[in-house]
């Protein structure tokens, strides 16, 4: 295998990017990704006086949105797909409600549709000299900590936001506070406590980075393909604000070299994999279906633990790679609360449908197996979410993929 794979822009720092520049009236932004996510937030940022809004199955549309909308006073709805509506948004919307946000259920308390009725004058919450304070709680989704620091500068005491519990996805907090400062927004991490001065954003421009969460899945591709195998991957930057970027330390352990170059690339070598390690998903959950497959198809015995966030994305995840790892011969077994192990026991390719469960991240992990044998993949445009060119890079290093229905083998 030798190649270049195109891996599209960042969803995560598109979303926060065009809710900052929102917010701050205008900046250029450049290589904003193809992703729905991302397509999606820009189209609903453009209709700001809708009655309603449909975050489809994007979380970060679904909590920033919230956010934006109910702190600049708009009264209108938002909703999602049916599973959006089984994504809890408790801990967002109270947290919104002591900043002044009316904010109702529509249906389940706790979960979207969600009815904004605007918001009164001046935050409801007591106001030290310095910060309007909240305590939030960090174990269920970082989205709903980025999507309140994001509104922080506007607020006229600013933000000073207490963690509470085991905070999840700290990544992609530091990455809205990273975000934030490049369009002036003066903020602190001091761990445990997030700070948000009162300042205006300034209008600034913006380059996303490449998707290294997409990127895992040609660490995939280059885990399973025989030795000396090389691919490249362009945008994808050394000093990276995503913490997916942890693929290139975790690939390390199944046999995925990488060299970063120069111009924003990324070289894949595939070397020998190690045999076991174990490995914490906390900060990097979107890594861990990636991980599964490629460690059961390769042998290595891994244990997973910091998964408790897979169970309340787009499906369970957890679940969904404990039915369809069986098929091949693979398992993930819960060893305890907060750990698992990956096995196999004579993984074969031979054929097998994958069901995606209306994840994009489960067709995207599972379909690099194909190097080991032919597979069909349930509902293949599940991926438009965050990679709508995937098949079609993976055609250009050389796979075949075949819209019609499975073959018998
Ligand atoms: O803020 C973000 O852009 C994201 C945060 C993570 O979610 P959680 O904070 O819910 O774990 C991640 O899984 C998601 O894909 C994107
Ligand atoms: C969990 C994900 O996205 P979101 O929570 O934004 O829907 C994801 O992309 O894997």
């Amino acid at each position: 295998m030798r190649g270049t794979a195109q891996v599209p822009a960042s969803k995560s720092e598109s979303n926060r990017a065009l809710i900052i520049r929102a917010l701050a009236g205008s900046g250029e932004l450049h290589n904003l990704s193809d992703a729905n996510d991302t397509q999606l937030m820009q189209r609903l940022l453009q209709q700001p006086d809708a009655a309603l809004f449909d975050a489809e199955d994007a979380g970060t549309v679904m909590r920033f949105l919230t956010a934006y909308l109910a702190m600049t006073g708009r009264q209108t709805e938002l909703t999602g797909t049916a599973r959006m509506k089984e994504r809890p948004i408790r801990v967002l919307v109270e947290a919104l409600q002591e900043l002044g946000a009316r904010i109702e259920y529509r249906e389940e308390p706790g979960y979207p549709p969600l009815r904004l009725l605007g918001r009164t004058p001046g935050p409801a919450t007591e106001a030290t000299a310095d910060f309007t304070e909240l305590t939030v709680r960090g174990d269920i989704s970082s989205q709903y900590i980025s999507a309140l620091l994001m509104v922080g500068p506007t607020l006229p005491h600013g933000l000073r936001i207490r963690l509470t519990g085991k905070v999840g996805s700290r990544p992609y907090i530091r990455m809205t506070l990273a975000l934030m400062q490049h369009f002036g927004a003066v903020c602190r991490d001091l761990g445990e406590v997030l700070e948000v001065r009162p300042q205006a954003y300034e209008p600034t421009n913006y380059t996303v980075e490449g998707d290294w969460s997409a990127a895992s899945y040609w660490y995939a591709v280059v885990a399973l393909a025989p030795v000396g195998s090389h691919l490249t991957l362009p945008t994808l930057r050394r000093y990276s604000w995503q913490g997916d970027q942890a693929i290139a330390g975790i690939m390390a352990h199944l046999g995925v070299h990488t060299d970063f170059l120069a111009d924003e690339q990324v070289r894949l070598t595939k070397t020998a994999p190690g045999k076991e390690f174990t490995q914490d998903f906390t900060d990097c959950p979107d890594l861990a279906q990636t991980i599964a497959v490629v460690a059961a198809a390769t042998g290595v015995a891994v244990v997973m633990t910091g998964l408790e966030s897979l169970r309340i994305k787009e499906t369970d995840r957890i679940a969904a790679l404990q039915i369809e790892l069986a098929k091949f011969g693979g398992a993930l077994t819960e060893v305890d609360d907060e750990c698992f192990r990956v096995s196999a026991e004579n993984f074969r390719v031979n054929g097998q449908t994958v069901a995606t469960y209306h994840d994009h991240r489960m067709a995207m992990a599972f379909a690099p197996l194909a190097l080991l044998g032919p597979l069909t993949i349930e509902d293949p445009k599940v991926v438009r979410k965050s990679y709508p060119q995937f098949w079609r890079e993976l055609e250009k290093v050389g796979f075949t993929t075949d819209p019609t229905p499975a073959p018998v083998f």
